[in-house]
């Protein structure tokens, strides 16, 4: 490299240098901000575009930008796989405002900008911001954003829920499941499995489809329970019924299966009267807190697969007394949960305020909380539970979703017709910006096995976990 090639390019800033350069910038483009006046050109605007872009934008990425007026900032890493396509003048404008997440996502559902291709390789926009950058340049970069900003004029805000009452008080739990879960079956049916589980699979060749993908997670939790015939099974957060219809169907258990969504219980009840099985498996809308109204200790084995992200981190150790309560001494429990992973922050804790609004919590799953996997086995174990076995099946998850995405994909026109335009796209945004979560591990996948021991610290189980892959 020549000595000029080497000066020409900027130096790295340092963590705390880099925090004053973008302070210095801030307020100097508030202040410049205040002298721009006159509506921007055509050709300002793009110039403006481009630079904030190129600043903004992962250094390596598998994806073009294409302005509105057909301009292509191209992909830097080949092969590319998808394309972020800005619609008109106004729309990078919209996405930039703050916090990030709050903003991009909300131009995505209003079709500010749309994504052709591999979504998931874009979900991750709000944690790049990899480009070495002076102050100089921080601070004409956020002059150009205050431009682009006052040129695109108030968005319409999208539809959310509307939730009353303290968080995570069973009032409020039940209007947050109703938002997510009773939104239609038929969407849901369109893009799940056909048992429609709404969980992570297992792929133990890699090669699965999403039918047997899911018919062998629910085999592999009812194998680490080593359920059997008669035994009584609680299912917690049951959804259309589809674990509670394999368990008795091929184990032959008694199941109680709980959720609070009243659509999901009017599939499951016709599920599992189809299936044969109403003998065995009985569905019902109830709250977690009140499984123990069965009797105490009156399941031998509970499950609980994509419920415990609801509970939150102030009711967990009720989440886990109140299961341990309804368990019998020496029964199992399987918490299959995701966990959000414990990586050092890549950004100051303000940089993070500005770039993390909870997008997934206002706008798919309200008041949704992901704790570390320390944090849940420390609540289990607080309520007396015995951690037994940890797999983390996070690429799992991943290949699940980007299932559901294609099959999203393939039923876009039926998803429209069933929910409209601005839920199929979050519904697409949230898959998709999962797959990235789980892949790029700031998402983990846990399957738990707890143990409650018996008054002689016994547990039902063998000395090795060969009977789980025989
Ligand atoms: C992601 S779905 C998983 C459904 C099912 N276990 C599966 O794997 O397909 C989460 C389930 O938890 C249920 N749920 C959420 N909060 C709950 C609560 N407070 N009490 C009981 N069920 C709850 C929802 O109704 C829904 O059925």
């Amino acid at each position: 490299m020549s000595a000029s090639s080497r000066m020409d390019r900027p130096t790295p800033l340092r963590p705390a240098t880099r925090g004053l350069a973008w302070a210095a910038g801030l307020t100097a483009a508030v202040l410049a901000a205040r002298q721009v006046r006159r509506p921007p050109t055509p050709a300002e605007l793009r110039a403006a575009a481009l630079d904030v872009l190129e600043a903004a934008l992962p250094q390596r990425r598998t994806f073009d930008v294409q302005l509105w007026d057909g301009t292509v900032l191209p992909a830097t890493v080949k092969p590319v796989t998808a394309r972020l396509v800005l619609k008109g003048e106004h729309s990078l404008g919209r996405m930039l405002g703050l916090p990030l997440d709050l903003a991009l996502g909300e131009a995505y559902l209003r079709g500010d900008f749309e994504i052709e291709g591999d979504i998931s390789t874009v979900a991750g926009l709000t944690t790049a911001f990899d480009a070495p950058l002076t102050p100089a340049r921080v601070a004409r970069v956020l002059r150009n954003v205050q431009r682009l900003r006052a040129h695109a004029g108030p968005a319409p805000r999208p539809v959310t829920a509307h939730l009353d009452g303290t968080p995570h008080s069973r009032e409020r739990d039940q209007q947050a499941v109703t938002y997510h879960y009773d939104l239609s079956n038929d969407f849901y049916r369109l893009w799940l499995d056909r048992r429609m589980v709404y969980s992570c699979g297992y792929f133990p060749s890699g090669n699965e489809t999403l039918d047997e993908a899911q018919t062998a997670k629910l085999e592999h939790i009812c194998r680490k329970l080593r359920l059997k015939p008669g035994e009584r099974l609680l299912d917690i957060g049951c959804g259309w019924g589809g674990l509670a219809i394999y368990a008795a169907g091929q184990y032959g258990v008694q199941v109680l299966g709980v959720t609070l969504s009243e659509a999901q219980l009017r599939e499951g009840r016709a599920r599992v009267e189809a299936a044969g099985l109403s003998h065995l498996v009985r569905l019902e809308v109830r709250d977690y807190r009140d499984v123990v109204s069965e009797g105490p200790g009156s399941f031998d084995k509970i499950t609980s697969v994509g419920m415990a992200e609801h509970v939150g981190r102030a009711n967990m150790t009720t989440y886990f007394r109140s299961a341990y309560a309804a368990l019998r001494p020496g029964g199992l429990m399987l918490n299959h949960a995701i966990g959000a992973n414990v990586q050092p922050p890549k950004f100051p804790k303000w940089l993070q305020a500005l770039t993390s609004g909870g997008f997934m919590q206002k706008y798919v799953f309200p008041d949704g909380e992901l704790l570390p996997l320390w944090e849940t086995l420390q609540h289990a174990e607080g309520a007396g539970f015995e951690p037994r076995d940890v797999e983390n099946l996070r690429e799992h998850y991943a290949r699940t979703l980007l299932c559901w995405s294609d099959n999203l994909e393939a039923r876009r026109e039926e998803a429209r017709a069933l929910v409209g335009e601005e839920r199929f796209r979050l519904w697409r945004l949230y898959i998709a910006a999962c797959v990235n979560g789980f892949r790029s591990g700031q998402l983990d996948l846990y399957q738990t096995l707890l143990a409650k021991p018996d008054e002689e610290g016994r547990v039902e189980l063998p000395m090795s976990r060969a009977d789980v892959y025989r």
